[in-house]
């Protein structure tokens, strides 16, 4: 009995913290409120002074009755802040604002203490003021603009636009304030004037508080944490929330502006010359005199005083338990859900944004599967676990409860366990590639996909385990780089160098699973460490090919001619810049077939590798095409004639992309030493292999050993979309022997296709930007858009160099196999092989190799 009154009384403090909160704190203020009494007959009072007592008494009951009222506006207006912010949903944002109070209310009490020389006691009705006056929301909006940056120097710039944004307002809403309240300090009226003192520094500190240790303090919270989770729910549609209370009305600017020169004149005139400052000091209200006998009076007297004290804290007492009677009866009513024959209030699981809704058991939530990894994830997350204690999963509410819920506004998907979301994506309440919008939490909502492939993999339950989920920033995912997602491919990530490349020492990332690749690299990074690699880049241009069609060849010969016009190109050309700030359509290649016109836009695309921005030029550039010659029929945005990931000779002869040449001389020496071969046998390999092998392997772009090796390793380590290693590795691999004796080796590498960016794509992904930043490209170049495109393309080729030189010495020397199996052939998890024939096992080969 009494273990179910505690755990009724938890469920309630879990379910209801406002509510509880607030009326601890209450019951706290009203405790500190009450005043020090002497004892209540230390004489016997005479009728005089206690009819003088009487007097007093009535008037402090006045007094009591308009404080009273105050401090319950100001414990409801508290609650009703708070309450609001909480709906938000983020955690920083209360934490932030509940600081901001904390701090602010702590500076008032030391300036009123200060300036006004009040008794500590008298404090009650300063703090009171102070919260009646505080504007929780503006600081909530900081805070937001504040965790809107992904990384800290965005969140400092936000608070300086929240701030710039905000700061007009809020000072003219000051001032006003100020000049308002202030009038009263000139009423005349003692307890007036002290009051409206009090509320003039409320508005005053608040104000200061907001304009200086805020912003500062908030810059260095999110500094100090420095975790990504801070911003990983992206809270950007949030602000939104508040963007009506952002919004400044001009007309009442105005009036406000009007209305402060005013009361400005006001204050002046009444102020000048200024009298001697006064300085007030509040004193007792109720001043103790019992000298008297009689003790009918006496009684009626201490009746009084014991009204005057206790009274305001009774009604603040009353007042919480009428918050808290609106709320469970009224506010949750709202919300509650039908309750159906059979209900067990026991089984479901109260959650937290739901309090006290019962709920019909709907059908048993399936739990054939459950993922490991997403099991610890909901441990964590108590709020959405559906498992009981004893690790036997709850049933859900019923679907038409769980629907109820999903729609509600208050509550939506958030408010529903990771079982009850899977029901309502099985029966297409919710979409199954949806699930992180809905419930807001990109982690929970790749755990819930998986828990439902999971269930979908019965036959092999295990299937998902080793693929990894937790503590991945999806708010770049999604929207960006992947849809459906349910984990993400750690891959291992090495680095070869230093790579001398123009003068510059640099150290490459390459994430590969094909061992030996980045120790080839490397050694060849090795052998071009004295001499370096010389790069540069000759043509840069993204391309999109689509495919049009005309009623006949004499109207498509027309549009042919219509287009190449200089003219016309200049109208094109506007209107394909206008729909990018970095887009600049350079030229254009037609080719007609028939009655189809091949029109390839070229275009240079900033620091990005471009494909969305040329394909988005494109449909603008055609549209105005189409103004012109209304029977043209768009067939596809992309004719191929691009040509986007697939083998292409146009990309290989005209360019796609970074066109790239780098070049090295190896000195003998190195040849010898690193490489283990002479220039001779590596010219003749490179000539035989790479030139006559590859034309008569019909190879478009294919005259090099292993390009495509480099550039995907790169790739991935950058972020770059991995499919457009097929014309990006295009290269030719040249070598001759070079020096006054022939000894040393010229090697030079021509790669006319990287299609290369450093912004956009997975660019933006925290370990592929890492990688970027190793290189010094991340991300835009401020200075030359363009420019770190530019020097990651030649990166690539230099490295392809590199590798290239490794590969080929170690072919010509005949080392391929020995180095393969030593670094590419795992020792333990390769099986023995079983030969059927003979029924045995036969020991695995890597012994004998
Ligand atoms: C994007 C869609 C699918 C929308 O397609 P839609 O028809 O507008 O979508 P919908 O909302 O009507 O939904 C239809 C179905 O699509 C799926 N679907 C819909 N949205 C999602 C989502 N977010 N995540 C997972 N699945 C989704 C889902 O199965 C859904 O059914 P439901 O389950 O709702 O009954 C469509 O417009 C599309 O397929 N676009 C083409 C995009 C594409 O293929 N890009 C590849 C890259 S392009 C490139 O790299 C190569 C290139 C182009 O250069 C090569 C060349 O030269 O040709
Ligand atoms: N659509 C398609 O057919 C294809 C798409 N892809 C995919 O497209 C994505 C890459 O497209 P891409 O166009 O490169 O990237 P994005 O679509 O991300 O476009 C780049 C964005 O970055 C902005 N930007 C800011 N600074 C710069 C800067 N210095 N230089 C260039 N742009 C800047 C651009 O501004 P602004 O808006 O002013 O242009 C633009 O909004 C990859 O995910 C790839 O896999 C791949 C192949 C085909």
């Amino acid at each position: 009995m009494a273990s179910r009154l505690f755990r009724v009384h938890g469920e309630f403090c879990t379910n209801h913290p406002w509510e509880v909160i607030v009326a601890t704190l209450t019951l706290t203020a009203c405790m500190l409120t009450v005043e020090q009494q002497p004892p209540l007959r230390p004489t016997k009072p005479t009728i005089k002074s206690c009819l003088g007592c009487i007097q007093e008494a009535e008037y402090n009951a006045a007094d009591l009755i308009s404080m009273t009222i105050l401090r319950s506006l100001a414990v409801l207006y508290c609650y009703y802040q708070f309450r609001k912010m909480h709906k938000l949903g983020s955690k920083y944002v209360l934490g932030i604002a509940g600081l901001f109070t904390v701090f602010s209310s702590l500076v008032f009490t030391t300036t009123v203490l200060n300036i006004l020389r009040i008794k500590v006691s008298d404090l009650k009705d300063a703090l009171f003021f102070f919260l009646l006056l505080i504007d929780l929301s503006k600081a909530a909006i900081l805070a937001q603009f504040a965790l809107n940056g992904a990384n800290q120097a965005e969140r400092k710039t936000n608070i300086a636009k929240g701030l710039a944004e905000l700061g007009p307002t809020i000072t003219l809403d000051t001032l006003v304030e100020t000049l308002v309240i202030g009038v009263g300090t000139m009423s005349g009226v003692a307890r007036l004037e002290m009051l409206s003192w009090f509320a003039c520094l409320s508005v005053l500190v608040n104000y200061i508080v907001f304009m200086t240790f805020y912003p500062a303090c908030l810059s260095l919270i999110l500094e100090l944490s420095q975790s990504s989770n801070f911003c990983k729910t992206k809270d950007s549609w949030k602000i939104f929330a508040f963007k009506e209370d952002r919004k400044s009305n001009p007309v009442l600017q105005r009036v406000k502006l009007i209305m402060s020169v005013g009361l400005m004149v006001v204050h002046v005139q009444s102020r000048w010359p200024f009298r001697d400052s006064e300085v007030y000091t509040i004193e007792p209200l109720v001043q103790q005199s019992f000298n008297k006998t009689d003790d009918s009076i006496a009684t009626h007297v201490s009746f009084i005083r014991w009204l005057v004290l206790g009274a305001d804290h009774i009604v603040i007492i009353i007042l919480v338990s009428a918050l808290l009677i609106k709320l469970i009866f009224f506010e949750i009513k709202d919300n509650l859900v039908e309750i159906k024959p059979g209900f067990d209030k026991e089984t479901p699981k109260p959650t937290k944004q739901m309090p006290m809704i019962n709920f019909t058991l709907g059908e048993s939530c399936e739990s054939t599967y459950e993922d490991k990894e997403v099991q610890t994830l909901a441990t964590s997350n108590s709020d959405v676990d559906s498992s009981s204690d004893d690790g036997v999963p709850k049933q859900c509410r019923s679907l038409e409860d769980c629907v109820k819920i999903f729609k509600n506004i208050d509550l939506g998907a958030t408010a529903l366990t990771d079982d009850e979301i899977i029901l309502l994506i099985k029966n297409k309440n919710i979409a199954a590639y949806q699930i992180e919008k809905e419930v807001d939490d990109p982690e929970r909502g790749v755990g819930i996909r998986r828990k439902i492939l999971g269930r979908d993999l019965l036959e092999s339950p295990k299937l998902l385990e080793n693929l990894p989920f937790r503590n991945y920033d999806y708010s770049l995912v999604m929207g960006a780089c992947c849809e459906n997602v349910i984990g993400y491919m750690p891959i291992p990530v090495g680095y070869a160098g230093p790579l001398l490349l123009d003068g510059r020492e640099l150290y490459i990332p390459m994430a590969t699973t094909e061992g030996c690749l980045v120790a080839s690299t490397n050694r060849g990074c090795r052998a071009l460490k004295v001499s370096g690699v010389t790069s540069s880049v000759v043509a840069d241009g993204m391309t999109r090919g689509p495919v049009v069609r005309f009623p006949s060849i004499v109207r498509t010969s027309q549009a042919m001619q219509w287009i190449q016009d200089p003219d016309n190109f200049k109208k094109i050309k506007e209107q394909f810049d206008s729909s990018s700030r970095f887009a600049r359509l350079q030229r254009l290649t037609l080719k007609i077939a028939g009655r189809f016109l091949f029109i390839r836009f070229i275009a240079t695309t900033g620091d990005a590798m471009g494909m969305n921005m040329l394909s988005k030029g494109t449909e603008y550039s055609l549209k105005l095409v189409q103004q012109v010659f209304y029977d043209m029929e768009i067939l596809s945005l992309s004719g191929n004639f691009c040509t986007d990931k697939k083998p292409a000779a146009i990309n290989w002869i005209e360019g796609r992309g970074k066109s790239v040449v780098c070049e090295a001389i190896v000195p003998a020496n190195i040849i010898s030493s690193i490489l283990k071969t002479n220039v001779h046998a590596l010219v003749d390999v490179n000539n035989s292999k790479n030139m006559v092998g590859s034309a008569v392997a019909g190879s478009i772009g294919g005259f090099n050993a292993h390009a495509a090796n480099i550039v995907t390793a790169i790739f991935l380590a950058t972020g770059q979309d991995p499919a457009q290693n097929v014309s990006s590795s295009n290269c030719m691999t040249l070598m001759e022997p070079w020096g006054p004796d022939g000894e040393d080796l010229y090697i030079s590498c021509t790669m006319p296709s990287i299609e290369i960016g450093t912004i956009g794509g997975g660019t933006i992904l925290p370990a592929q930007s890492a990688c970027l930043d190793i290189l010094g490209v991340k991300g835009s170049n401020r200075e030359n858009p363009g420019a770190n495109a530019c020097q990651l393309a030649k990166i690539v080729c230099g490295t392809v160099l590199a590798g290239e030189l490794s590969l080929m010495s170690a072919l010509t020397a005949g080392h391929l196999v020995k180095s393969h199996l030593r670094h590419n052939r795992s020792t333990t998890l390769l099986p023995d092989a079983f030969d059927r024939k003979k029924n045995i096992l036969l020991p695995s080969c890597k012994d004998n190799a």
